[in-house]
């Protein structure tokens, strides 16, 4: 049986977890560079839960400049079976309004200053993204969500660009045209680079804005979304602490083989894999690289 360790990845104006138990911030080093932040690591209810505030505490690194692989990286060596990222984002649909929590389904990734895989030359790897969430995860946080009594919607797709300006007009509706619902800045890659480790991912989208394009709206007001934000972190705090009481304690395979995405996702011949890269790789492939866990 694996123990499941519960992760969560904080967004804007989400920079602690409140009502863990017996919490410490640990630094943890990563052969992959800085995390954002130590990691707050505590219990509830007996399940260990690992938080890490993505922009860093007092939010210090911009979209762009976040290490996302150190984080997810540090997320695996602390044994995070199941992560869920809690972001802000700005809505592309009217029924979509400021203040609901969104159950990402899907992502379009158009972000392109980004370092995306862990893999390269001397160990290449191709794994599928085709489900990037876990559907069964997903289950456990809309159970959350109506216990909380939140305003939520499963599903839908949210566009990830590239940041940190908002965007512009003719994007807003191009990304309306495209059939998106909400739009953010984050959440690529570390949905992929979480797939790569063998971390189930779910995101919570807290909808803080309705991005530049709805006519009665206006620009995007970054006042706005922080007081969205400031007046709806609490409800994602207890979100996360609900779902951590309700969590099985025995991790539970993903229908959609999140946990086993290396399985045969590995091309390079095992006598012309790099030793300095397969040494970086030792927490997210040690499973299939090392036989570990
Ligand atoms: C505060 S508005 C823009 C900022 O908020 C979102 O970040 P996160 O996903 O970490 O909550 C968005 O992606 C932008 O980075
Ligand atoms: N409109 C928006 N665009 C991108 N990221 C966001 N985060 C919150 N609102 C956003």
């Amino acid at each position: 049986m694996t123990e499941a360790v519960l992760g969560v990845i904080g967004g804007s104006g989400i920079y602690d977890l409140p009502g863990l138990e017996g919490a410490e911030w640990i630094g943890v080093e990563s052969p992959w560079g800085d995390p954002s932040d130590a990691v707050r690591i505590g219990h509830i209810d007996g399940l260990k839960v690992v938080f890490l505030p993505r922009h860093g505490r007092g939010h210090m690194h911009p979209p762009s400049q976040i290490n996302y692989r150190a984080n997810i990286d540090v997320m695996k060596r602390c044994g995070v079976t199941d992560l869920i990222s809690v972001s802000a984002c700005g809505s592309l649909k009217e029924e979509l309004a400021p203040g609901t929590f969104v159950l990402v389904e899907q992502f379009i990734d158009r972000t392109f200053a980004r370092e995306k895989s862990f893999f390269g030359t001397g160990c290449v790897a191709h794994v599928s993204m085709a489900y990037p969430v876990s559907p069964r995860l997903v289950d456990h946080v809309e159970a959350a969500a109506r216990a909380e009594d939140l305003k939520y919607r499963r599903g839908g797709t949210y566009l990830a660009m590239e940041g940190p300006q908002f965007s512009s007009l003719a994007e807003s509706h191009l990304y309306r045209s495209w059939g998106c619902d909400v739009i953010g800045m984050t959440n690529m890659p570390e949905a992929k680079l979480a797939r790569e480790a063998e971390i189930c991912y779910a995101t919570v989208a807290m909808v803080t804005d309705y991005d530049s394009w709805h006519p009665d709206h206006g620009e995007v007001d970054i006042q706005q979304i922080i007081k969205v934000l400031h007046d709806n972190a609490h409800h994602a705090q207890q979100l996360v602490a609900r779902l951590a009481r309700a969590l099985p304690r025995e991790h539970e395979l993903c229908p959609v083989g999140s946990d086993r995405a290396l399985d045969y996702a590995i091309m390079t011949a095992p006598e012309r894999r790099d030793p300095a890269l397969l040494a970086k790789l030792d927490a997210v492939a040690g499973r299939v690289l090392f036989d570990k866990g």
